[in-house]
Formats: C-alpha cells, sequence, structure tokens
C-alpha cells in the first residue's frame, strides 16, 4: 500500500471566474475550468459563445477583466504572450499567419527561443558559431517537420501549402518553441478528410508520446468525441457543461444552447 498522502498535482492550466466586457457586451462571465496535465482537453459551444476570447484572454493577447489564470499552479493572469509562451504556452489561430514568404523550415526555426543571431551587430568570432547554431536549428525543424509529415515541403516557401499543412505547421511553430501546453483554435477547420485524419493522429500522437497538453477549440464534435477528455461547452461567456463528451452532449443545457444549429447529431435519444 502507498504511503504517499502528498497533494495531486494541478492542473496544467486553470481558469477562475474569467471575466472579459468588450464595452457593455459581456464576452466571459465568470468562466471557470481546468485542462488536466496530459489531457486533450476540448472546448466547445455554439458560435460567439466566447471561446476564442477565452483563448485571447488566457494567452495574453487580451487584458481579462477579473478572475485568474493559473499555469500549473502559477497566477499568469494578464501576462503578456511573450512571458507565457517562455513559460511553455502557446496558442494557435483559427486562420494560422505564417511568414509567408519564409520557407516551411524557416518558418520553424524563427519560431525557437533564444537565437543569438537576432541581436545584431554581431563580433568577427561569433559568426562560426551561429552558423553551427542555424545548422542545429535546421536540423531540429527537419525532426519537427518529420513528425508533422511536412519534410517534403521543407523548402517551399509557407504560402505554397494548403490551409491544413499550414494548420500543422502552426502546431509545428509551437513545438519548436518548446511548448508543453498548446491551445488549438479550430484545427479542423476548412480542412480536407484526409488532412483532418493527419491533423487529428498528430495531436494524439504529441499527446501520447511528447506528453503535450492541448486545450482544444472545435465545432466538429465527432473529433471532439474522438481525442478529447474532458470536454467543457461553453454558450454567452459561461461553462455550461463539463465532462466526457458523451455526458456533455446529453446535457439538455447544451442540446438548448445548440438548438437549431444541427450541430448535435448524436444528442438525440
Ligand atoms: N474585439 C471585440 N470587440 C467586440 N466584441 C467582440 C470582440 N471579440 C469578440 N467579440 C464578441 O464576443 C462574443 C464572443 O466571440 P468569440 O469569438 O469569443 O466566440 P466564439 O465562441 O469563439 O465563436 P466562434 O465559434 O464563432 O469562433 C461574440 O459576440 C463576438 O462578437
Amino acid at each position: 500500500m502507498s504511503t504517499q498522502t502528498g497533494a495531486a498535482p494541478p492542473p496544467a492550466l486553470e481558469v477562475q471566474g474569467l471575466t472579459k466586457r468588450f464595452g457593455g457586451f459581456v464576452a466571459l462571465d465568470g468562466v471557470s475550468l481546468a485542462v488536466p496535465e496530459g489531457s486533450i482537453t476540448g472546448l466547445i459551444g455554439p458560435n460567439g459563445a466566447g471561446k476564442s476570447t477565452l483563448f485571447a484572454t488566457v494567452a495574453g493577447f487580451l487584458p481579462p477583466g477579473g478572475g485568474r489564470v493559473l499555469l500549473r499552479g502559477r497566477d499568469v493572469t494578464g501576462a503578456p504572450p511573450w512571458r507565457l509562451h517562455a513559460a511553455g504556452l502557446v496558442r494557435t489561430f483559427q486562420i494560422p499567419r505564417p511568414f509567408a514568404r519564409l520557407t516551411v523550415a524557416e518558418n520553424l526555426a524563427v519560431a525557437a527561443p533564444g537565437q543569438e543571431g537576432e541581436r545584431l551587430p554581431l563580433p568577427w568570432f561569433a559568426r562560426g558559431r551561429i552558423r553551427e547554431q542555424e545548422r542545429a536549428l535546421r536540423r531540429r525543424a527537419m525532426q519537427v517537420l518529420e513528425r508533422l509529415d511536412l519534410a517534403a515541403h521543407a523548402d517551399r516557401p509557407a504560402s505554397a501549402l494548403s490551409g491544413g499543412q499550414k494548420k500543422l505547421l502552426e502546431i509545428g511553430r509551437a513545438l519548436m518553441s518548446g511548448a508543453d501546453l498548446i491551445l488549438l483554435d479550430e484545427p479542423a477547420a476548412g480542412v480536407n478528410r484526409t488532412l483532418l485524419r493527419a491533423i487529428a493522429e498528430t495531436i494524439a500522437r504529441l499527446n501520447r508520446e511528447d506528453g503535450i497538453t492541448f486545450l482544444v477549440i472545435e465545432h466538429d464534435l465527432d473529433l471532439v468525441a474522438e481525442l478529447c477528455e474532458p470536454v467543457h461547452c461553453m454558450a454567452e461567456g459561461r461553462v455550461i457543461a463539463s465532462g466526457r463528451m458523451a455526458e456533455v452532449r446529453a446535457d439538455p443545457a447544451v442540446a438548448e444552447a445548440y438548438l437549431g444549429m444541427a450541430l448535435l447529431p448524436d444528442a438525440a435519444p
């Protein structure tokens, strides 16, 4: 029998009573939820529920009105994106924004933290070291691209990638930055079925093999059911249900929030 009595580790991310107003409009109305360490947590809800606003507020892109954001138990409320980035929390966007003129590999390389070559001008004796750092970055970028099945595209401009490949590239940029908690905004939106499978498998593999925790906003509820546990459902700026997808889907408040949206194919009794 174990004699350990230590407290349970804190969730990777905990949001407590978060509020956000845009003028008189309440976009987040006291949102509380947890993302367990090592989970792929889902965030669902009808259009306008406040999901992206929650991401923006948690990731430091918008200042919260009130409430707290805890990253592995540490209060990071209102911290700027770069500080959260350095602490391992990275968000992706609904519409990916790679540097269009850089190659796919260069897009990854510039996402790596603390590059000496960024601090110009450089003394002559530092140049060899920087070339070695650049070679190491390229090797690391190629490893990440292999994991994402994008290695064949390494030297193409990022603008040449399809929408789904750009989403994979965004995940790759987060990996290059050393993120271990990734907020993914609608990975399936506008992606064809084949790439959707690739994205779903990539998320599951990075979670399983690399221990990366995800919080995923997604409208494709079958994908959420396949990948995510737990799932939180938001509506009108609040969390209205949390739990396993089957429980959340069966919750009458969720069915009511989605009413008319035909997005709950398995909700009927
Ligand atoms: N910068 C802003 N200024 C004013 N209102 C905003 C702003 N950003 C979001 N909103 C409003 O806040 C509400 C929540 O928007 P949000 O984008 O967070 O919803 P969502 O759940 O992500 O929706 P969707 O699934 O359609 O992306 C919406 O009514 C939106 O119009």
